[in-house]
């Protein structure tokens, strides 16, 4: 699955050479917490996915399945059956006792026969109740070791993954967010078989005492209400598998929204800074549409459901109602009996089929769910998500022009004032272009327009060359000095990346890390050394349009003298550096001085004479050393 954090993921991969882009941008790795630099890598992934265990523990991967839990449970399962019967007593009891205070006691006028019957069907209450409560901790013995069994299996995939570094071949540390959200999952799974047996148990002792009640009445009342209650049943049982298909698909696609704006969340500063809001947003549009197509066709099957419930628990009731003047006349049914039914239906069996419905519609095939993902041996692959739109088209300058601005507008929305209106600029091949202006005056939109990141609301920027831009944030991944370097030339081989590295005067620093396969650590680096191993990178990279923003202001005059020059004496490069000290604009063949309408492009002394602000800026900036 292609990420947009991965190094050849959506960003990563517009930005390589040889893409269909104009443009490289020297910033693809995501921040990590506390703004350390990381190594974009598969974390989400493996946090979502879980793995399988080592190979050893092949028992220990296959899918968990229910029975699995009840497997060497049969004296906790015989305890809880046998404190069950009291709740099918107490059922029973329930429609044959006002039966019997109706037939035997009511209708013959012996009042105390029928308070008999009827104290005896209130008796059964508190004894189905105390069965119940025994019942409750016979289920937590059942349940209790399931939930160890599921724990210790994600805990020693999470420790195996760890040990085995994620499947990725290098050591990672030990995720304990993966670990402790599928506890989490293990929790759920806990909370939904316990209640799973419950309600399972409950409709069959129910339906059980009922059904003997009947046959204790009348047994011809159970032609008229078995048969619809075992096709409601059987519906429901038939579309139990379906239900959970579609149960695992919308969990899926819950889980791709969730870990895609996890990583947009993560990344924002990358997206923002490489300008890619839309494809973004396009990304995470396709998840959400998933997951919203997952939930209707889910929802839908709910009237397998009501279906269900109104032919098991409804028809039943009909049936008994249509033909109870004929069970009467024809003397086949008492009235008590008829009652009795009555009472089975609604009191016993109707709650009791609404409440197994909804139980296993719901919790149920979601703990089918969850177990086969918590102990599955291989996760299903999310789908692949369709490449994000191309960059804008480069267009050809006018002959001799490495980069032509025509009539350049833009604005940070529609409504807001232009930060850059009608700006006309040519920049020659080769040239070495200074841009200054006060703070806020549009230099890095500037850039940003340049390399392709922003568009222009007006105008249009003309590009003879791929562009690579490097922020003043300099971004370095966890990898050896060599991934970090050759990043935007992947095909570069040791002897390129060194001469890149000692153009830009990096070389102290690689030596330093122990060579071109020295381990790199973002948050081991100070902002300079990050910044010159940014340099060298750019430097390295094909791109022959480089645009500086800012992008040596943690090095010291001399070292950004160097580096300037390396990138003005690279062949074929035409630089453009958003300056910050009047070194910078003095090294240049032209400065442009950003001043809104009074804006400017001429060479160093030319502008002295002409531009009042750029007198302004030079005395303002603290001299440097000569470069
Ligand atoms: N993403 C954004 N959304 C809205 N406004 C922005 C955004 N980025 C910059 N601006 C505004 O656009 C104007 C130009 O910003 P820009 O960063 O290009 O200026 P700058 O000359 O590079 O400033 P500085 O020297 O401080 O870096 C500023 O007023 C800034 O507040």
């Amino acid at each position: 699955m292609r990420k947009f954090s991965s190094r050849k993921g959506a960003l990563g991969a517009t930005r390589r050479p040889g893409a269909a882009a104009g443009h490289q941008v020297d910033a693809v790795p995501r921040l990590g917490p506390a703004g350390a630099v990381e190594e974009p890598s598969v974390e989400g992934k493996a946090a979502s996915r879980p793995r399988r265990a080592d190979a050893p523990a092949a028992s220990a991967s296959r899918p968990l399945r229910l029975r699995d839990a009840l497997r060497g449970q049969a004296r906790v399962v015989g305890v809880l059956l046998a404190w069950s019967v009291l709740e099918a007593g107490q059922t029973f009891l329930l429609g044959y006792a006002l039966a019997r205070a109706m037939d035997d006691g009511f209708l013959r006028g012996r009042q105390g026969t029928g308070l008999w019957w009827l104290g005896l069907a209130a008796v059964g209450v508190p004894v189905g109740a105390y069965g119940t409560g025994r019942v409750f901790r016979g289920v937590a013995a059942l349940v209790e070791p399931l939930r160890d069994r599921l724990v210790r299996r994600v805990v020693r995939r999470g420790l195996g993954d760890a040990v085995r570094g994620g499947g990725s071949g290098a050591a990672r540390p030990a995720d304990s967010a993966v670990v402790s959200r599928l506890t989490h999952q293990v929790e759920i799974a806990r909370d939904a078989f316990g209640g799973l047996v419950m309600v399972l148990r409950s409709f069959v002792f129910t339906a059980a005492g009922a059904l003997a009640g009947m046959i204790a009445l009348a047994p011809v009342l159970l032609l008229v209400v078995l048969p619809p209650l075992a096709a409601g049943v059987g519906l429901f049982v038939a579309a139990l598998r379906p239900l959970a298909r579609r149960q695992d698909r919308f969990l899926s696609a819950d889980e791709a929204v969730a870990e895609e704006c996890g990583e947009l969340a993560a990344g924002l500063r990358d997206i923002t800074a490489c300008g890619a809001r839309e494809p973004m947003a396009a990304r995470a549009d396709v998840r959400i549409e998933a997951a919203q197509r997952a939930a209707r066709s889910l929802a839908r099957f709910g009237v397998v459901r009501t279906a269900a419930l109104a032919i098991g628990g409804q028809l039943p009731l009909v049936l008994l109602l249509l033909t109870a003047p004929w069970l009467l006349s024809s003397h086949r049914v008492t009235p008590g009996a008829l009652l009795g039914a009555f009472a089975y239906l609604t009191q016993s069996l109707q709650p009791a089929l609404q409440n197994l419905l909804h139980t296993l519609g719901a919790a149920g095939t979601r703990l089918g769910v969850i177990l086969a993902r918590l102990t599955a041996p291989e996760p299903p692959e999310a789908p692949e998500l369709p490449e994000p739109p191309a960059p804008p088209a480069v267009t050809a300058t006018e002959p001799g022009l490495a980069l032509q601005l025509r009539r350049l507008t833009f604005a940070y929305g529609p409504g807001a004032e232009p930060v850059l209106r009608d700006l006309d600029l040519g920049v020659a091949q080769g040239e070495h272009l200074a841009v200054v202006g006060p703070s806020g005056t549009g230099k890095s939109t500037l850039a940003g327009l340049v390399a392709g990141l922003l568009r222009p609301a007006a105008g249009e920027v003309r590009r003879n060359g791929e562009v690579v831009l490097v922020p003043q944030e300099a971004y370095v991944f966890r990898g050896t000095v060599a991934e970090n370097v050759g990043y935007l030339r992947p095909e570069a081989g040791p002897d390129d990346v060194l001469a890149a590295v000692a153009a830009v005067g990096a070389d102290a620093l690689v030596a330093a890390l122990g060579g071109p396969e020295g381990a790199v650590d973002p948050a081991e680096l100070s902002a300079g050394e990050r910044q010159l191993l940014a340099l060298a990178r750019t430097y390295a990279a094909r791109g022959r349009i480089v645009v500086l923003d800012e992008a040596t202001c943690h090095l010291d005059a001399a070292a950004e003298a160097r580096a300037e020059r390396a990138f003005a004496a690279r062949p074929a490069t035409t630089l453009l550096v958003v300056a910050h000290r009047i070194s910078s604009a003095r090294r240049a063949d032209r400065t442009l001085v950003l001043d809104g309408p009074r804006t400017v492009c001429a060479p160093h002394d030319t502008l002295l004479a002409a531009s009042p602000l750029y007198r302004d800026l030079t005395a303002a900036w603290s001299p440097a050393p000569a470069g």
